[in-house]
């Protein structure tokens, strides 16, 4: 069976994933495009033969759209998600789930109602090989438990449309899902502490910034948030464990030894560095809805990331004070 996927957001990551769906995947193809710029969306939809709609909610509509891709911005998420749950239609939705913890547990009742977990959140790293070694050495219980978690997120530049407040909810949120998923367990407060910002960075923000998280175990995370360091994209995060510690490997696979001594290529964007990450995150989805079954993230860690998300923004606004993040019980729809 072929699934026949439509996109809500026709933008850089909706054509990136139409990209990687058309030429690089298997099992997958795309059939209908929608943006609210309708011209975008034909743009992405003719060269496929694909339909181009104005709206989500006229592609979730469409009998021959079997799963949804929503890749529009993060405060529009929860409507298209709740429709196309509503419709009985798989949804891959880009990160954030949504940008309140209200619109993710309006998501959350929606796919209860329904009875399957039909949502998965784009958290791509989960899919990366290095952050699966490190989750696999961890519940291996070879190096004992872990203590704490070293994380660092280094973008080149941002827009001059990126605020502070994307710091924690479009970046660091990656390491919040990241954490847990390493460490199989909820972040229970945060900080925020924000020192000296460099002078290469729009005047408004506030960069870098330090997120300190403690999980329900005690394990401490420390996550320098740092999007104007120029020089490339670069993400690190070490696992320390009692007995051992065990790190992401660097960005590239090959090591250039000259005398100018040893590098390696540095990656430019969340493109490059992950890209073997996204294809397996939307391959194994494909690979998924054929089966009729759930993968990846589900609604409950996009909501627990955003509810760590919202508990940062309180410690930022509130000059770093330790935070409690505050969540629903959670439904045993997602034990
Ligand atoms: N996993 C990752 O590393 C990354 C994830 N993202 C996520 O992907 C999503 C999209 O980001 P980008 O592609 O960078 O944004 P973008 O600005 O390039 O594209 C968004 C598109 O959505 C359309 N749109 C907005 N509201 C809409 C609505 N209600 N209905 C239909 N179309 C609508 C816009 O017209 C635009 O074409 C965001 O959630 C973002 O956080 C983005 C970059 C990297
Ligand atoms: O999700 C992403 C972007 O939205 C975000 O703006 C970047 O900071 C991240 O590195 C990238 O992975």
């Amino acid at each position: 069976m072929t699934v026949r996927i439509g996109l809500i957001g026709a933008g850089g990551m909706g054509r990136a994933h139409v990209e990687r769906i058309e030429n690089e995947l298997a099992g997958g193809r795309v059939v209908a495009v929608a943006d609210l710029n309708l011209d975008a969306a034909k743009e992405v939809a003719e060269p496929l033969g694909a339909t181009a709609y104005g709206s989500g909610a006229e592609l979730i509509a469409d009998p021959d759209v079997d799963a949804v891709l929503v890749a529009t911005f993060g405060k529009v998420h929860a409507p298209d998600v709740i429709a196309a749950v509503e419709a009985g239609k798989y949804v891959l939705c880009e990160k954030p789930l949504a940008t309140t913890p209200q619109d993710c547990i309006a998501i959350m009742e929606a796919e209860q109602k329904v009875g399957k977990k039909l949502v998965t959140v784009g958290f791509m790293r989960r899919f990366d090989p290095g952050y699966q070694e490190m989750r696999a050495t961890l519940a291996s219980g070879e190096l004992g438990y872990a203590t704490l978690v070293h994380c660092r997120h280094r973008n080149p530049s941002v827009p001059e449309g990126y605020v502070t407040r994307n710091m924690i909810d479009d970046t660091a949120i990656h390491e919040i899902d990241t954490c847990r998923y390493l460490l199989d367990e909820e972040i229970v407060s945060v900080r925020v502490d924000a020192p000296r910002s460099t002078s290469r960075r729009f005047d408004h923000l506030r960069d870098p910034l330090v997120l300190v998280a403690r999980t329900e175990s005690g394990v401490l995370i420390d996550d320098e948030v740092n999007v104007n360091i120029q020089f490339g994209y670069s993400i690190e995060c070490e696992l320390v464990m009692e007995a051992g510690t065990i790190r992401l490997g660097d960005q590239n696979t090959t090591v250039t030894r000259d005398s100018h001594g040893n590098r390696n290529p540095i990656c430019r964007s969340h493109v490059d560095r992950f890209h073997t990450a996204f294809n397996q995150e939307v391959q194994q989805w494909i690979r998924a809805v054929e089966r009729d079954e759930h993968t990846g993230s589900t609604s409950w860690d996009g909501y627990a990331a955003t509810c760590v998300v919202d508990a940062a923004l309180e410690s930022l606004e509130s000059d770093g004070r330790e935070v409690t993040v505050s969540t629903i019980d959670k439904p045993a729809f997602y034990a």
